[in-house]
């Protein structure tokens, strides 16, 4: 799976050209909830392919929306929003449905299935896009042993860690080698060491060639990097590092 040199290849990092479109392109987005909760306004956002991004912000800055409208959760109010080459405010079902596959989505709260095995729950993704039992193989085992959990293939969710649990997840996200993987508080339950190991996988499937958009408020993670961050503040967006 990720590492083998054909799934590299499909999405191995290129040089900047100016003739690739980005991954993620917002052109003056704004989010207007039902009951008038004004969640964005006015975003303007490029994530180019291969790149590895923090969104950052205090709790309630549209950090989360900001993702659900980049895996068409939600629908802007206003503005438009590209996702590999995808114009994610037109489309809808089936066509949605096939796009979110290449969309790898980790959770705060892991999402997994309890009464599933390790393995089980990340063989699931696979077997819900019609994968091979062949394939399946070939793909489970280096995930599982990218992310160190190769030895809890056969483990509840209910019997490992957070941080484990949270590995899981992130396994499940990109068994099917998404291009884009979008992180919600992947950290936020976890403690620093374990937060510094999820941020350690992120990085290293963002040196394979796919883009990340990690949120966080863990301010300190932030830190103890060097890739470019934006930060969230009452629905607006400002750039903090390139
Ligand atoms: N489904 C919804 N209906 C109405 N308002 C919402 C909905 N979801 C979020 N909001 C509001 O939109 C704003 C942004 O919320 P969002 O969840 O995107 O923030 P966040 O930065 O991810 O927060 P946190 O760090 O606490 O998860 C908040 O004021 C929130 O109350």
């Amino acid at each position: 799976m990720v590492y083998t040199p054909d799934a590299a290849a499909q999405n191995e990092p290129s040089e900047p050209q100016p003739s690739v479109p980005p991954m993620v392109a917002l052109s003056n987005i704004s989010k207007t909830y039902r009951n008038g909760s004004k969640a964005l306004v006015n975003i303007n956002l490029e994530v180019k392919r291969g790149d590895f991004l923090f969104v950052t912000g205090p709790s309630g800055s549209g950090k989360s929306t900001l993702l659900k409208l980049l895996y068409g959760q939600e629908r802007p109010s206003e503005g438009a929003i590209v996702v590999n080459d995808h114009d994610m405010t037109k489309v809808r079902g089936n066509r949605l449905a096939k796009l979110r596959r290449r969309i790898g989505v980790v959770f705060q709260d892991y999402k997994l299935i309890p009464r599933r095995t390790v393995a089980e729950n990340v063989e699931f993704v696979l077997w819900a896009q019609g994968f091979t039992r062949k394939e399946i193989n070939r793909r489970l085992w280096p995930t599982l042993k990218m992310v160190g959990l190769q030895h809890k293939a056969r483990c509840f969710p209910d019997e490992l860690s957070g941080g484990e649990q949270q590995r899981v997840s992130i396994a499940r996200a990109v068994v099917s080698t998404p291009p884009l993987l979008l992180a919600d508080e992947p950290t936020g339950n976890l403690d620093s060491d374990n937060s510094m190991q999820v941020i350690r996988i992120l990085k290293k499937l963002n040196s394979i060639g796919i883009t990340v958009i990690v949120t966080t408020h863990n301010e300190q993670l932030v830190r103890m990097s060097n890739h470019p961050v934006v930060q969230l503040y009452n629905g607006y967006l400002h750039q903090v590092r390139r």
